[in-house]
């Protein structure tokens, strides 16, 4: 279990501080898959970054937490907070980031990717043993083995990140976070990877965080969603009601703008441009695109409300 209590996090630049997420709060539970929805600079992979304690400059957490509630080897619960969580990293929790092959090392195989990765977390000094059990989970994922003597400009877009999420998942962690996994690949290559995500989760039943700008995605593979806008968790909810009953009219103008089987109305983009998180309006950041806004909405922050069961959204309106 993954919880994130009030967390703010910012980038500490020369020109500036960017507060990229604020004051988010939410528990990614065991044996689901998240989703972190939003449009691009909204703080979908800070935020991620924040939940994997992959924090270095110009990125700092300026108030908050986040914890990992995770047995030891003797099987007796133990926490793990932000500033500790990298000390687990592969084994309690991985990360699958943006842009498989900006992170792989390009003059290194990917067997060899595989052995610096995982082998010392792994019991077997025995690298042929090591191997064949790689070979063994590249099979089951319906990876061939010859990826393991490839570089990765020989493979294909679709091809690597199945290896990056193989990599990410072999030690069976307990979360696995994903950054735009299906960013930049066709959409047949695409239902691909989020099938085998999908399928990964079912046999771990572990938890999976996926953050992507792609609503379809969300609808396809997640359990709950988080929206975000301007830095900011707007409305948090399982799946299904976000798309069948959503309550922020952010959230509502996503989902509208989504295609439908049927429906050939011209679809509109929601007009505006999100605020600069360098300095961001008082009151709700939406309100200046929203058409419901009043005047308090631009003076005092919303507060999230509940709206249903296990869905919250912060908007005065509701
Ligand atoms: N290294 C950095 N230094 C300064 N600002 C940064 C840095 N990285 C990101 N930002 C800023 O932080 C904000 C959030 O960025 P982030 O990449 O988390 O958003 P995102 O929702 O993941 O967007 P995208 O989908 O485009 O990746 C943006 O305003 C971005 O410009």
């Amino acid at each position: 279990m993954l919880q994130l209590t009030n967390v703010s996090a910012q980038y500490k630049t020369l020109t500036g501080t960017v507060k990229a997420v604020e004051r988010v709060d939410f528990t990614v539970e065991k044996n689901e898959i998240f989703g972190i929805a939003g449009e691009s600079g909204c703080g979908k992979s800070t935020l991620l970054k924040v939940m994997y304690d992959l924090i270095s400059y110009p990125l700092e957490i300026s108030e908050g937490s986040v914890q990992i509630q995770t047995k030891d080897k003797h099987g007796s619960t133990v926490t793990l907070p932000n500033g500790k969580i990298h000390e687990s990293w592969w084994k309690v929790i991985s990360y699958v980031p943006q842009g498989a092959m900006h992170v792989m090392n390009p003059v290194i195989r990917i067997r060899n990717q595989f052995f610096d990765a995982i082998s010392k977390y792994h019991d077997k000094t025995d690298k042929k043993a090591l191997e064949q059990e790689i070979i063994r989970y590249l099979k089951e994922l319906e990876l061939p083995p010859e990826v393991l003597k490839a570089y990765p400009h020989q493979l294909s877009g679709g091809m690597r990140q199945r290896v990056l999420i193989a990599l990410a998942t072999f030690l069976n962690p307990e979360i696995v976070l994903a950054d735009e996994p299906t960013t930049a690949l066709d959409v047949v290559v695409q239902r691909g990877i989020l099938t085998m995500l999908s399928r990964v989760q079912k046999k771990m039943k572990n938890s999976m965080v996926i953050v992507s700008h792609d609503m379809g995605v969300h609808y396809q593979i997640t359990n709950r969603l988080g929206i975000m806008y301007a830095g900011q968790m707007i409305e948090i909810g399982p799946t299904e009601q976000i798309f069948n009953n959503p309550k922020h009219p952010y959230t509502k103008m996503l989902i509208n703008a989504l295609p439908r089987v049927g429906d050939n109305s011209q679809k509109e983009g929601i007009p505006g441009t999100p605020p600069s998180l360098r300095n961001p309006p008082a009151g709700c950041r939406f309100a200046a695109r929203c058409p419901l806004a009043e005047e308090r909405c631009r003076t005092h922050e919303p507060v999230p409300v509940s709206v249903g069961q296990r869905h919250v959204a912060s908007c005065h309106l509701l």
